[in-house]
């Protein structure tokens, strides 16, 4: 059967794209250009508003950074977009069709959302090339999955994503023994073991060196396009590096949206945030 025709027959249950690939039900649609969108997002902790009315569109393989004073709403909204926070209200879609509000944390990380904390969490007992390893193959136990056969391709995908964070020389090593910047980049490199196509990054480059906080900046422009990144940071200059469009949240909401030179001068922004 040709793929057209199947995009016919198949369309009225699970949606075709304009290029005629077939989606299956659950299957992300990023067709109209949109990875994920939040509408009129509300979430309240005893009556005080954390998120209110934020809305958020981000284009798929767009690399977006948002800012904000403390307490804006940045945390509360990766929780909303991870599954860890329900919003009260308001509309939350992975692509055009799946509805992110009717799923579990677990099913949001499967169905290809990766979140990075601020503090990482690898398995320091274990060498880098085995905490890649394992995180390709999360459905076994710690133990099975290392005496677990590799194939040949999941062999290309770990030795391709150590060079991808830069720690192919480390490989070896146990993850103990990196320094902080390098347990930051792996935890990034078993991030995209999942195959993410949004990642969520909070606080990426807290606590690194001048060196590794560019490096940072050249693996997330890398990054962008093959996967789309929200990235939460307070360092300016970072995000002056990385930017393209910046959202600035205030009080639960977007304050402002745009280049980061638009942002960096808008007087509102300057009161909240970049003026203090
Ligand atoms: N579980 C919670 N219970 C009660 N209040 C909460 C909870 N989580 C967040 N808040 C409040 O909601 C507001 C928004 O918090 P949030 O952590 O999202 O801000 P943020 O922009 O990430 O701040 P920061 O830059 O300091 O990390 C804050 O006033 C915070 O105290």
């Amino acid at each position: 059967m040709k793929a057209g025709s199947m995009a016919v027959d198949h369309s009225a249950a699970s949606g075709s794209t304009a290029f005629g690939h077939v989606l299956q039900p659950g299957e992300l649609d990023t067709s109209h250009g949109t990875i994920l969108y939040l509408e009129n997002i509300s979430v309240s902790f005893d009556g005080f508003k954390a998120l209110n009315d934020l809305n958020l569109v981000i284009d798929a393989g767009e690399l977006r950074c948002v800012i904000g004073p403390n307490g804006a709403g940045k945390t509360t909204m990766m929780d909303v977009i991870s599954g860890k926070t329900r919003p009260d209200k308001g509309k939350a879609f992975f692509g055009q069709t799946i509805d992110l509000t009717r799923l579990t944390e677990p099913e949001i990380a499967q169905i290809g959302i990766g979140r990075k904390f601020q503090k990482p969490t690898v398995f320091e007992q274990h060498t880098v090339f085995e905490n890649l390893e394992l995180a390709i193959k999360t459905d076994k136990g710690v133990f099975a999955s290392l005496f677990a056969e590799l194939d040949d391709a999941q062999r290309d995908r770990i030795a391709e994503t150590l060079r991808l964070v830069q720690l192919a020389d480390q490989a070896d090593r146990p993850a103990g023994l990196l320094s902080h910047g390098q347990k930051q980049w792996l935890e990034i490199g078993m991030l995209l073991m999942q195959e993410p196509k949004l990642l969520l990054l909070d606080e990426p480059v807290a606590g690194m060196t001048d060196e590794e906080t560019e490096r940072t900046a050249e693996l997330f422009i890398s990054l962008a396009g093959r996967h789309s990144l929200i990235v939460v940071e307070h360092d300016m200059k970072f995000v002056s590096r990385i930017a393209r469009k910046v959202t600035v949240l205030h009080e639960g909401s977007v304050l402002a949206e745009g280049s980061m030179e638009a942002v960096q001068n808008d007087p509102r922004v300057i009161e909240v945030y970049l003026g203090r």
